[in-house]
């Protein structure tokens, strides 16, 4: 993880991003890498443009500036390798009113078009990869339920097996933590560190920000820009935290790992 610098093992660099929405300018000009096979935790406060990073570095907003992914600017890959190569969880499940009838486990398996041929079945495979999502996730019991019947926790982590069944090489997780309880969270670290540990790039907004703490790397984001990027067990990272969160929480070490804790 760097700012600005080129990293030569980026799974994804942004250069010069810069994303207006209505009127405003949301992101000025933002130079990040996303170091390839780490997890990287992105922070802020609320409005400052976290989401919207992610969505431009999926492809889904109009910006200026570069976003290249393994290399190659995201603009020249066609729609499927885009889709093979980068998988993306919206934040509070957004985008899937059109698939509350679906079963989770149809759901999931609309994680494995990017691998299929035009109308063609779902291969033994692509079943085989929506089968260990829903396991991964503890959401098997639910296959056959409706997308639209489940609770916010369970939804989200039928959700959360959509983007695993692509089995993506760079996964980018907007609040992959909301609504689930604390043991599922447990899980997700688990899980994300497991992804990590098989070479996978794991990019996730998240504001819980002692999950944050965990991950390899963290980019700190405040006002649209990027107050801080480098190792999340830095010193220099924990201080940055503080300062933009207005000494409001204070990061502590307690059992040997860092947290953050109310002031
Ligand atoms: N469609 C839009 N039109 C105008 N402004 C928008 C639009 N969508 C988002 N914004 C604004 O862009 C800014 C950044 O939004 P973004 O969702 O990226 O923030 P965030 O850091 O993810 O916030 P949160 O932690 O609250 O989810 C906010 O001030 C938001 O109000």
């Amino acid at each position: 993880m760097s700012e600005g610098r080129s990293v030569g093992t980026a799974a994804l660099q942004v250069s010069g991003l810069r994303v207006s929405l209505g009127a405003r300018e949301v992101l000025h000009g933002v130079d990040l890498a996303f170091a390839a096979g780490r997890w990287t935790g992105v922070v802020g406060p609320n409005g400052a443009g976290k989401s919207t990073l992610l969505k431009a570095c999926a492809g889904l907003l109009a910006c200026e500036g570069e976003v290249r992914l393994l290399g190659r600017p995201l603009r020249e890959l066609a729609g499927r390798e885009r889709a093979r190569t980068l998988a993306w969880l919206a934040q509070g499940g957004a985008g899937q009113g059109g698939a509350d009838d679906l079963t989770a486990y149809d759901v999931v398996l609309l994680g494995r078009l990017p691998h299929q041929d035009w109308l063609a079945a779902p291969s033994a495979r692509d079943h085989q990869a929506a089968e260990e999502a829903l396991r991964q996730t503890q959401a098997w019991d639910w296959r056959g339920r409706t997308l639209g019947s489940l609770s916010g926790g369970e939804r989200q982590r039928v959700l959360l097996a959509r983007l695993l069944a692509v089995q993506a090489p760079v996964m980018l997780m907007d609040e992959p933590l909301a609504n689930l309880d604390a043991p599922h969270q447990s899980d997700w670290l688990a899980l994300v560190r497991g992804l990590v540990a098989q070479g996978r790039t794991v990019v996730s907004v998240l504001h819980e920000l002692t999950f944050a703490l965990q991950a390899d790397d963290l980019v700190l984001i405040d006002a649209g820009r990027v107050r801080h990027a480098g190792l999340a067990q830095e010193a220099a990272a924990h201080r940055a935290l503080e300062d933009v969160f207005q000494q409001r929480i204070s990061i502590r070490r307690v059992e040997a790992q860092w947290v953050a804790l109310p002031r």
